[in-house]
């Protein structure tokens, strides 16, 4: 991998190109975090710079080698939700660094970012809640992280030099990738931005012959997003009427394997069949697994909804919100789309605030809810009471 620095900004780089090449460099960051690495993010306007890692990636080698290639030890930045999980009661800000004691090998820190990885250790003076600098390294971090659907936790060790030698020094030393702050903060939007279709074909589907899937592709190497138009949509948005739509979220276990734990397979299978019922309409399978957390993570928060938690608490003490979802990429579809006035199918309030932020009207939210069993009971009266989901 290259250890390119961003180009200064030219007056020459077109608007698009600064635009592909920050998605390219943030891509790559994410990448290098997902198999191990690590990566250098600086923040030019704080004229702060430090090296990441993912902590669940941690190795005994890569502890000494970040605290190697930085000059300095590491902390471990965890969010809120999850500080909170370790020290409840205690006032926490945005995000949360821990001093790590010398001793500290890869168990001590997966434990302590990780709730299914064992018991955390406790906080004590070694492991104590640091001060949080002003150099807003620790939140781009974070975020990097949460875009590669780790657990969002980080290892970063800050640069002494952070001019622009000492940092162009440290990228070339180690071999790592330099990206800026402002990349990773404008990165969502600018991926959801790009999606660019890449194939389209006719699926006759069991309840309904006359079915389309248009693939809708991230520019981040991540899984495409899929609409499935039944029957002509076209010919409602061309006769000014609302278009019946559904917005999916990717659900392994529900959809495909028919997992009693959620709703996700009826749902699923019931806005097909209503759609069909109506004649025309769109339903949008999104890559956003688990709320968006990934299936791994979902997973983790099973495994915690199995201790007691419910679906709310298990991702919060994973370190993530209850719901990571973006709304961007399906409004960028269903713009591409021309359906830019629905009729909604949902329960989730959530959805039709995030929609209409997105510039598409939501004309009427259609509700869609389906019989719970011994397995999902207390999941769907979580949603309700916690997530203001409307059954
Ligand atoms: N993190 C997490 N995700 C879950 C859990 N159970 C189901 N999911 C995910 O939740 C998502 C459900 O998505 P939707 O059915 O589109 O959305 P919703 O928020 O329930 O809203 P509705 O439109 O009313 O169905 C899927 O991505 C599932 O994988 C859980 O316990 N934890
Ligand atoms: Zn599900």
């Amino acid at each position: 991998m290259s250890s390119a620095a961003p180009p200064a900004k030219s007056d020459s780089a077109s608007p698009a190109a600064l635009r592909a090449a920050t998605v390219k460099r943030v891509e790559r960051a994410i990448a290098e975090l997902r198999r191990g690495g690590q990566v250098l993010v600086r923040n030019r306007e704080r004229e702060s710079a430090g090296i990441l890692m993912a902590a669940e990636m941690v190795t005994p080698s890569s502890l000494p080698g970040l605290t190697r290639a930085a000059g300095s030890r590491p902390t471990l930045v965890l969010t809120a939700r999850r500080a909170a999980a370790l020290k409840p009661g205690q006032p926490i800000s945005s995000v949360e660094s821990l001093a790590l004691p010398a001793k500290a090998d890869p168990d001590f820190v997966r434990r302590l970012a990780d709730p299914t990885a064992g018991p955390a250790p406790a906080l004590s003076k070694a492991v104590a809640i640091l001060p949080e600098p002003e150099d807003g390294l620790a939140a781009s971090a974070l975020a990097l992280v949460k875009q590669a659907r780790l657990i969002p936790a980080a290892l970063l060790a800050r640069l002494a030099h952070t001019d622009s030698e000492g940092v162009a020094a440290a990228a070339r030393d180690a071999d790592l990738v330099l990206i800026e702050a402002e990349e990773i903060a404008a990165y969502p939007a600018l991926a959801a931005a790009r999606l660019t279709l890449a194939a389209e074909a006719r699926v006759p589907l069991a309840d309904i012959e006359d079915a389309r899937l248009v693939a809708f592709r991230p520019p981040d190497g991540g899984v495409e997003h899929i609409a499935i138009l039944i029957g002509q949509p076209e010919a409602e948005i061309a006769a000014g009427r609302p278009v019946l739509i559904r917005l999916h979220s990717q659900c392994f276990t529900g959809d495909l394997l028919g997992s009693l734990r959620c709703d996700c397979g009826d749902q699923l299978r019931g806005a097909i069949r209503a759609i069909a019922e109506q004649g025309t309409g769109i339903l949008l399978y999104l890559a956003q697994e688990g709320r968006d957390i990934g299936l791994v993570n979902k997973l983790r928060a099973y495994q915690l909804q199995d201790l007691g938690l419910d679906t709310v608490d298990a991702n919060e003490h994973l370190g993530f919100d209850a719901d990571e979802r973006a709304f961007a990429p399906a409004a960028e579809m269903l713009h591409q789309l021309g359906a830019t006035r629905v009729r909604l199918m949902t329960n989730n309030p959530e959805k039709v605030e995030g929609l209409s932020r997105h510039g598409i009207e939501v004309a009427e939210r259609v509700a869609h809810a389906f019989p719970s069993n011994s397995h999902n009971e207390a999941y769907l009266k979580t949603k309700a009471k916690r997530s203001g989901h409307m059954f």
